[in-house]
């Protein structure tokens, strides 16, 4: 894709790129269950938080479960430091199409219809409409994909997309294999990565 076939194509991950999954799992686990030990963001290890909470103690799992799975919770989320000025400057790119590429919750009951509004609240009506929600990221095609989780897996062996991991409380210690990229967050040159994939 790219230059010489037709708009470069980018996918932005929602949860821990554009909104704030981990301080709000944090802040409410820590509001409901004050008495119970608590994994703090610097301790953050591994995508799943879930996994992280049963080897605390067993019983956390269910507890920090409930946390993230109560409505209001994905309504909640605080956008990412520069995370909406970013989209609403690629959005207006010359040859370029943005899509936000989302996995809901097995438990899908309130986080689907809250990612929507989320992103009508803090995004508005454009980005709506570009929403794209899958549990399989590898089957969508495009040309970069920004996202926190280390490694994405599924049905496509190979995906279109070059990954670019974005960097969170979760993953900032992995050590990348070359030639994979990071980006440190919205700060950094998200734009040179665009510029450097239309090249290719
Ligand atoms: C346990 C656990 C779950 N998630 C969830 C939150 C979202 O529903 C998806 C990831 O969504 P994304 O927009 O593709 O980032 O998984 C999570 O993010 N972290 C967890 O520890
Ligand atoms: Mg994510």
């Amino acid at each position: 894709m790219g230059s010489a076939a037709g708009p470069l194509r980018v996918l932005v991950d929602m949860d821990g790129v554009l909104a704030d999954f981990e301080g709000a799992v944090l802040r409410e686990f820590r509001a409901r269950f004050p008495a119970e030990p608590r994994v703090e963001l610097a301790e953050r290890r591994g995508f799943s938080v879930r996994e992280q909470y049963r080897n605390l103690r067993e019983d956390l799992e269910a507890k920090v479960a409930s946390v993230y799975e109560s409505p209001g919770f994905f309504l909640r989320l605080d956008p990412i430091p520069g995370a909406l000025e970013a989209m609403k400057e690629m959005i207006r790119m010359q040859d370029t199409q943005v899509f936000i590429c989302t996995s809901p919750l097995r438990k899908y009951e309130h986080c689907i219809v809250e990612k929507y509004k989320w992103v009508e609240k803090h995004l508005g009506p454009e980005f709506v409409e570009r929403i794209i929600l899958t549990r399989d990221k590898t089957v969508v095609a495009a040309d970069l994909l920004f996202d926190d989780k280390d490694t994405i897996q599924g049905a496509e062996p190979n995906p279109s997309w070059e990954h670019i991991l974005f960097t969170c409380c979760h993953n900032r210690h992995v050590q990348l294999p070359a030639p994979r990229r990071r980006l440190l967050s919205w700060a950094d040159n998200w734009k040179a990565i665009l510029e450097s994939k239309r090249r290719q």
